[in-house]
């Protein structure tokens, strides 16, 4: 009998249908972040680091350098990934010979990636960059005193809307456009309440002009501080979900953006009562916002758990934001984006009905003896099926595919 027969039958005898969880996976889309490929850079033909308190470290060679270069790091990964997924572009990875800076960016600089995606048949998302730019090194954009500097960055924002949303009507898939500003303080601010006054001024502007939901939808991404703006930042967790309630936007949960012992899991259901729908940042931090390479660990287990039992999957969309400059680019897509695959799969097996009948029976025993006992199932085995079924490779075979990329991209440099 085969690994796979075997896990069918012991998945069964708990009441859990391994063919519906696989043909759900299959059609969960994971939207794969741009910048993981070159290390947040991006192509606006000028050097200097990301800024806004986001680094990605490290000197591995093989980064992208180009829009090419990214294009086919990009239809490498999905080839080794299972299943049809998405691209999240950054407004910095615009693909033009010309240099329009941010207040004039147009849909003809990125229409190529739109001519690629529909060849690859993947969606695309969207994201405004409000960083790694003159006008944003004080740290402020949208929130800063200066009425001239909040007017260029709305004027980014208003454009980066009308792109995604024509991507989103050219790709007929609506397009998720994420606004995260790094808005902060290094020291105590004395008038909080004025920044957060000029941030919400400016959001209410820049999303003024009205869009079709079928082509465009609006996200905004709180965060708790980062590298230079420790002490406030003007774009929290509390604004923003007042901010995403009033205005029926997205709001972003990354869960690198929280203090290091929350969870985003123990979020989701709560936030599920106030909006029609979430959009994650998948990522895992170690000490800080650090964007480390995703794990099947019990952080990402929660998280799929919850959008499961919470019967949530349908109205998020899940997005991954990690960058790991100390290791091949493309397996660290590979392996982020298949262990957020794994964890679906693993929250998608689990015997919801019996595991809900115990807890509400205050029955806490059972509910731990059931958890414990599940994971000696062969959950290995339904993946490797998933991945033969999905013709991409798995286990050794997964490891010299990528070790073979790698190699081909190793005379790029850094
Ligand atoms: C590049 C992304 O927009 C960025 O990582 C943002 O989503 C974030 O999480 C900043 O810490
Ligand atoms: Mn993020």
């Amino acid at each position: 009998m085969s690994e796979y027969k075997n896990a069918v039958d012991a998945f069964a005898a708990w009441d859990v249908d391994t063919e519906a969880a696989l043909a759900r996976l299959k059609s969960i889309p994971i939207s794969m972040h741009c910048w993981q490929g070159d290390d947040v850079v991006g192509f606006e033909k000028k050097s200097g680091s990301s800024g806004g308190g986001i680094q990605a470290t490290g000197n591995h060679p093989g980064r992208a350098r180009t829009p090419d270069e990214l294009r086919a790091d990009l239809e490498f990964s999905y080839s080794m990934i299972p299943g049809n997924h998405r691209l999240n572009l950054h407004a910095m990875y615009l693909d033009s010979d010309e240099t329009p800076d941010r207040d004039a960016i147009e849909y003809k600089h990125f229409e190529t990636w739109v001519e690629w995606a529909k060849t690859q048949n993947i969606g695309l998302d969207f994201n405004p960059t409000f960083f790694a730019h003159a006008k944003a090194d004080d740290n402020l954009t949208l929130s800063h005193p200066d009425q001239s500097i909040r007017d260029f960055w709305i004027e980014h924002g208003k454009r980066s809307r009308d792109i995604a949303a024509q991507i989103g009507r050219e790709m007929g898939s609506a397009c998720v456009n994420n606004i995260w500003v790094p808005d902060g303080y290094k020291d105590t601010p004395v008038d909080r309440l004025a920044a957060r006054k000029r941030l919400e001024a400016s959001l209410d502007a820049m999303t003024e002009p009205s869009h079709d939901k079928a082509h465009l939808l609006d996200a905004v991404e709180s965060k708790l501080f980062g590298i230079g703006v420790e002490a406030c930042t003007v774009g929290s967790h509390e604004f923003y979900l007042g901010y995403a309630i009033r205005k029926q936007m997205l709001l972003c949960l990354d869960m690198g953006h929280f203090h290091p012992t929350e969870n985003i899991a123990d979020k989701l259901s709560a936030v599920s009562l106030s909006l029609d729908r979430i959009l994650l940042h998948v990522s895992r931090p170690m000490r800080w916002d650090s964007d480390h390479v995703i794990l099947l660990n019990d952080d990402i287990l929660a998280v799929a758990q919850e959008l499961v039992s919470a019967d949530m999957l349908e109205r998020t969309s899940i997005g991954l934001d990690f960058f790991d400059a100390t290791i091949s680019r493309t397996a660290a897509w590979v392996i982020g984006t298949r262990n957020m695959q794994k964890a679906l799969l693993r929250a998608l097996l689990q015997p919801l009905k019996q595991l809900k009948k115990a807890e509400a029976g205050l029955d806490f025993t059972s509910r731990l003896m059931i958890t414990e006992e599940m994971k000696d199932l062969p959950y290995g085995a339904v993946w490797s099926e998933f991945c033969n079924r999905m013709d991409v490779p798995n286990g050794l075979q997964l490891i010299r595919d990528l070790d073979a990329y790698q190699a081909s991209v190793t005379e790029r440099g850094m």
